[in-house]
């Protein structure tokens, strides 16, 4: 596959004043990725692709091998439906609430399933550009498709991917959807899966201390999406990322990997590899199942380096709720509240909550979505908890009714009206009749008036406004101890 060369040169070229949305359309207009760019012979990375530092912060030098010691944890599910189930629920509990994520083996999908599938998206990205270019697309509403970037118009910087997708999530795929390339394996997998899945659903049902068919009653994980990724060699990896750090939006994720690494997963704050596991899948919480399990199971913030070695493939497929579900709101489950549990989150809709994580940068502008979700009174952070996360839209709870918002329109300088300013300087003697008139004047007219020279000092004042702005500025912990509902 080709990509013109002075394509190519257009994109890497500009100046400092060149306008990063022209570079994207004009990239995107090429409809062929990322791997068109590398297939071009592009030797250095675009400026579109290249990322803030606190993108790239902490990137290297640990991206061989778990310098942190660290590993994510293995959980063999042999024998799950029988002798060893306990044993599998203590350790999927366990996982889901330390790290948030975990290899499954022996997991009942066959390796060389796993195997064609992952050749057959391999292919599929390395089909000719005349034929990619007719998948290019962003279109929701369709259920197979292909796109470099979902979010290139709105992110700061673009990621060194490509992505298909395989949509089930409104009723059953229809095999003609699909390029005939890969329809055997893509079915033959999704057949494995679903089996998978109601096993999951049951375990992480059991490992909350519910009934195993409660996750399934609530119907949370009823719909799934593929997004098959393709990260092409990149000859400059310190200045990009594969996909930058997020969680994912599911309720779970159940990923395939090639063996090509680069994925890495952060675990009390570090940064740690997630080396391919051969036949293992990797499961990731997301954030919904957070939110139900009322923080009892984490959603694990993870990315993918950008490397020199390629191509990495990937499929990772979301579970979230059915067509069904994904309007009702929910909530942390009942049944694991009390009161030493109470709710940390609201209820929200799926839907909701995925527009929003699409509208904040599909989770990938580097700030966590669900903590936008906490019930508010229990971060015990207020409202300048809220300003300090970095919040940029105000929570629903926060919002007033029309009728309660003055008219911001109203310029209200132009009235000429003031409030009355009463001077008590000599109020106990010469000046008290008249003081007493006015005070009286300006209760009946205003109901409020400023008072001057009335005994306090002006640095006694100024202290008394830094000692509050103080205390409302330490940090939250310290501020916890004098929280009271
Ligand atoms: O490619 C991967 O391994 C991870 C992709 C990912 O995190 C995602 O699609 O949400
Ligand atoms: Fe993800």
């Amino acid at each position: 596959m080709q990509t013109s060369p002075s394509h190519g040169r257009s994109i890497t070229g500009g100046g400092p004043r060149s306008d990063r949305a022209k570079e994207a359309k004009e990239f995107d207009e090429t409809k062929a990725g990322v791997k068109g760019l590398v297939d071009s012979g592009m030797a250095k990375v675009p400026r579109l692709f290249i990322h803030p530092p606190q993108n790239l912060r902490e990137l290297s030098p640990d991206t061989d091998g778990p310098a942190t010691g660290l590993e994510v944890p293995i959980i063999d599910m042999m024998g799950y439906g029988d002798c060893r189930r306990r044993d599998v629920v203590n350790d999927l509990r366990r996982a889901s609430e330390t790290w948030g994520c975990f290899w499954i083996i022996n997991h009942g999908i066959p390796v060389d399933a796993m195997e064609r599938m992952l050749e057959a998206v391999k292919q599929l990205h390395e089909q000719p550009e005349g034929v990619k270019r007719e998948w290019y697309s962003r279109d929701d509403a369709k259920k197979f498709g292909y796109y470099c970037n979902k979010d290139l118009f709105t992110s700061k910087a673009a990621s060194w991917r490509d992505t298909i997708w395989f949509d089930f999530s409104r009723g059953v795929l229809d095999p003609e959807a699909v390029p005939l390339l890969c329809r055997e394996p893509v079915f033959e997998y999704e057949r494995h899966f679903e089996k998978l899945k109601t096993s999951m659903s049951e375990l992480l049902s059991e490992a909350l201390g519910l009934d195993s068919d409660y996750l399934g009653g609530i119907g949370c994980m009823k719909s799934k999406r593929m997004s098959c990724h393709y990260y092409p060699i990149c000859p400059q990896p310190e200045l990009t990322v594969g996909t930058i750090n997020h969680s994912d939006a599911s309720f779970l994720t159940l990923l395939l990997q090639n063996h090509h690494g680069g994925l890495q997963v952060r675990h009390k704050n570090q940064w740690v590899d997630v080396s391919p596991v051969p036949g293992a899948i990797l499961a990731n919480i997301g954030d919904f199942l957070q939110l139900v399990s009322n923080d009892k199971f984490k959603s694990v913030e993870h990315r993918v380096l950008a490397r020199q070695a390629g191509p990495r493939v990937s499929v990772a497929c979301f579970l979230f709720p059915g067509e069904m579900q994904k309007s009702k709101p929910y909530g942390p489950i009942k049944e694991l509240l009390d009161e030493n549990n109470p709710p940390m989150y609201r209820e929200i809709s799926f839907t909701d909550y995925f527009g929003y994580y699409l509208s904040s940068g599909n989770g990938m502008n580097g700030e966590a979505v669900l903590p936008h979700f906490r019930a508010f009174d229990k971060t015990k952070a207020g409202v300048k908890g809220l300003v300090d996360s970095g919040a940029t839209k105000i929570p629903r709870i926060f919002i007033h009714p029309p009728e309660n918002l003055p008219d911001l329109s109203n310029d209200t300088e132009g009235t000429g009206l003031q409030l009355p300013i009463i001077d008590l300087r000599g109020y106990r003697d010469s000046r008290q009749g008249d003081i007493i008139d006015g005070v009286r004047e300006a209760s009946r007219e205003w109901g409020i008036f400023h008072i001057i020279n009335h005994g306090i000092p002006l640095d006694v004042m100024d202290n008394m406004l830094e000692g509050v702005k103080k205390f409302h500025e330490q940090q939250v912990e310290v501020k916890d101890t004098a929280f009271s509902e």
